[in-house]
């Protein structure tokens, strides 16, 4: 049933009651009066009679947002509504799925990416779906910010208000208890990271604010101003460790009610995946999901083939959680790419305290550099070619030039990972117009509770 109401505001309706038919990419429902699209939060495909307030501000001639006030009939994919998360209660941008029931998350997840490949890739595709367990409490880093009190939260879904005391429910146990009663340099950033044998990692970095906007607390004494939302990672800052479980004893120099005067070098975080263990600092790049690493791995391992004697590039490399599995498939040379300078010295840490190899661990090289500059040292290393690639770009993608110079280098077996559809969908278009075919698409729902999801494509080349 669709109907508009009163109070008119530059053809904008104050007011309308829309059945939601789909999903958009960001969690909303949306729904359609005449010609108009309306997108609703709080709705979910399969609602009807949905009383929807608009909010008149935000929307254009032909697109409308709004919120759900009232639900008439609830869709069959919402859940028993049991499921909550005291952050997001507040306003904080996080669990922004959470209507949806947990059984049916990962399918509408694959079915919201079929949707973008469509639209913005110009294919049609039917990926699978995998969930990933926990459901709550699956979140093992955090990016926090600092408001001007000192005290650390999530900021609100639009806005720069930062929400305090509320936990929130992607929180893996411990990894946000007791942060009330610490305190920050406002204006920074807090990286709570929380590793394998139970040990939090609290770094304070900066997050981007002048000095004139911060007060209190000594500036991190290495930290490096940056803008926020740079990629870089930011070195030093103030750090603490703790331990918060009983699964192992720790070295620790914490705890600390107040982490800012713990200021020192920063120690490794240990991270299993698949019964390998990773060392790397807390301000480093590592999947979120705590089931993330080991079902990634799987799955690369699983959808590359074999081609022993050949050579393989593991492109956004991070500290070579893939890295590896390429040596083992292809007993040959990988050369590993990553922007953050501290992966090579890391990741080669990890690989020297690997018992048993398979392959050379020489084999592995670590190259510093963005993928898109990494091309003449990729040729030097890869005189004989390369075989197998698996890139895991950040959530703007690898872009249509990266996936065409790479393309270049024919290899026969690509898996490229990809954390946004939109994004995802424009560059696995552009391995189609490279001569490549998909073999397999899967949609884990690395991120429950969110609208976010990972994608994890295998392309080979068309023969
Ligand atoms: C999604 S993460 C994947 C990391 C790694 N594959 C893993 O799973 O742990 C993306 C990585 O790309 C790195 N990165 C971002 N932009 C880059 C670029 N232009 N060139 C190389 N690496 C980049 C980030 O630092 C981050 O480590």
């Amino acid at each position: 049933m669709t109907h508009t109401e009163i109070h008119p505001h530059d053809g904008v309706p104050s007011h309308v009651t829309v059945d939601i038919t789909d999903f958009a990419y960001g969690g909303q429902g949306i729904g359609r009066v005449d010609n108009h699209v309306v997108f609703v939060e709080g709705a979910v495909a399969g609602d009807r009679d949905v009383a929807v307030d608009i909010d008149v501000e935000h929307s254009s001639a032909s697109l409308w947002r709004g919120e759900a006030r009232t639900i008439g009939h609830r869709s069959p994919l919402r859940g028993d509504g049991t499921i909550s998360c005291p952050a997001a209660e507040k306003g904080a941008g996080c669990c922004d799925f959470l209507e949806v029931a947990p059984d049916k998350s990962a399918e509408v997840k694959a079915s919201i990416t079929a949707d973008q490949m469509r639209r913005i890739g110009h294919f049609d595709i039917e990926p699978t779906f995998q969930t990933l367990s926990p459901y709550r409490g699956w979140r093992t880093r955090m990016r926090l910010a600092v408001d001007d009190e000192g005290r650390a939260g999530l900021r609100v879904k639009s806005g720069h208000r930062v929400v305090t005391n509320a936990v929130c429910s992607q929180a893996a146990p411990g990894l946000m208890d007791g942060l009330d009663a610490m305190r920050f340099t406002p204006g920074a950033e807090v990286i709570l990271a929380l590793d394998s044998n139970g040990i939090r990692h609290i770094v304070e970095v900066d997050g981007g604010a002048s000095s004139k906007q911060r007060s209190g607390a000594a500036r991190p004494r290495t930290s490096r101003r940056g803008r926020r939302g740079h990629s870089k990672v930011i070195e030093g800052g103030n750090y603490c460790v703790e331990r918060i479980s009983d699964n192992a004893a720790s070295t620790s120099s914490g705890p600390s009610s107040n982490p800012a005067e713990n200021s020192g070098a920063a120690e490794g975080a240990a991270h299993s995946a698949e019964g390998r263990t990773f060392v790397l600092p807390p301000t480093a790049f590592w999947q979120a999901h705590s089931g993330a690493p080991t079902r990634y791995r799987e799955l690369v391992r699983e959808l590359l083939p074999e081609v022993h004697g050949g050579a393989a590039w593991d492109l956004y490399g991070g500290i070579g959680l893939f890295a590896d599995i390429l040596a083992e498939k292809t007993r040959g040379p990988v050369d590993s790419v990553e922007i953050d300078k501290n992966a090579r010295t890391w990741g080669r840490r990890s690989l020297n305290a690997l018992a048993e190899f398979s392959f050379s661990p020489s084999s592995i090289r670590f190259l510093t550099s963005r993928v898109d500059r990494a091309w003449s040292s990729l040729r030097r290393n890869n005189k004989g070619g390369v075989d197998l690639v698996v890139l895991d770009p950040p959530r703007k993608g690898a872009g249509t030039k990266v996936i065409g110079q790479i393309a270049a280098a024919h290899p026969q077996a690509v898996v490229h990972i990809a954390c946004d559809p939109a994004t995802g969908a424009r560059d696995y278009a552009a391995w189609l117009d490279h001569g490549y075919e998909i073999s397999s698409m899967r949609v884990v729902d690395a991120f429950p509770g969110t609208h976010h999801m990972e994608i994890i494509t295998a392309f080979t080349k068309r023969s």
